[in-house]
């Protein structure tokens, strides 16, 4: 089965815990929580005091990504805050090696991103060690931008190269997801799926999961 990790970026903030508990009941398989900090990309989000909260209210994994200058020093905050994966931007630190062991060793599962135009042969060195791989579909920062198409022929090569490893990290994408990009990022050889504004602005959370389901020839 296929993962939909609903983004709670693009949901109603006054109202974060019914939303949350409403992807969950309507079928989503992860809480993909986008963590931004100002610096590393051009926009604020939330920390570790909302990640607890929406871990309170869930019993689906958080995946949470960070969008932070030196996430090392925030790994340990947003671990026990309740993240079941921690996914860093491998252009957010000078220590990734270091940085992914922390959250193994904290219990999380780790992850790394890369940019649109970041190399996968900055993933070499660091494959081995990682659960999850995130390429970015759009550029970071916001949500509601439209699919990069080379992410596409991205994705087939990552997965060439995790399987030319004998390796089985999972890969996720991230941005643009919607009825029109799921069908064709699923052949690529895409797991995960990130959709922020195509389920919370959508009418029916579960109408439209259902229809990715189906699209993913699942249903
Ligand atoms: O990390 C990010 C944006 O930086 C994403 O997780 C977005 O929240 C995805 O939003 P959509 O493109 O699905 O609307
Ligand atoms: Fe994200």
């Amino acid at each position: 089965m296929k993962i939909i990790a609903p983004s709670i970026l693009s949901a109603d903030f006054a109202r974060l815990g019914e939303e949350v508990q409403a992807v969950e009941k309507a079928g989503a398989d992860w809480i993909h929580v986008d963590v931004m900090d100002g610096r590393f990309v051009p926009n604020i989000t939330i920390g570790p005091v909302v990640c607890k909260a929406v871990d309170r209210v869930t019993d689906l994994p958080l995946d949470v990504h960070l969008m932070i200058k030196q996430p090392e020093l925030y790994v340990e905050d947003f671990v026990k805050a309740g993240a079941d994966y921690v996914t860093i931007q491998v252009e957010s630190t000078t220590h990734l090696n270091r940085t992914v062991n922390l959250i193994r060793e904290l219990g999380a599962k780790p992850g790394v991103v890369l940019n649109p135009t970041t190399p996968l042969s900055s993933l070499e060195w660091v494959l081995e060690y990682v659960d999850l791989v995130m390429l970015m579909s759009v550029n970071p920062g916001f949500g509601g931008q439209k699919f990069i198409d080379n992410s596409l022929r991205k994705t087939e090569a990552l997965a060439n190269m995790i399987q030319s490893k004998g390796l089985n990290a999972l890969i996720e994408l991230d941005g643009g997801i919607n009825s029109k990009t799921i069908k064709s990022a699923s052949d690529a050889g895409c797991d995960a799926f990130v959709a922020g504004s195509a389920i919370f602005g959508s009418e029916d959370y579960a109408a439209t999961i259902q229809e990715f389901r189906t699209l993913l020839g699942e249903a």
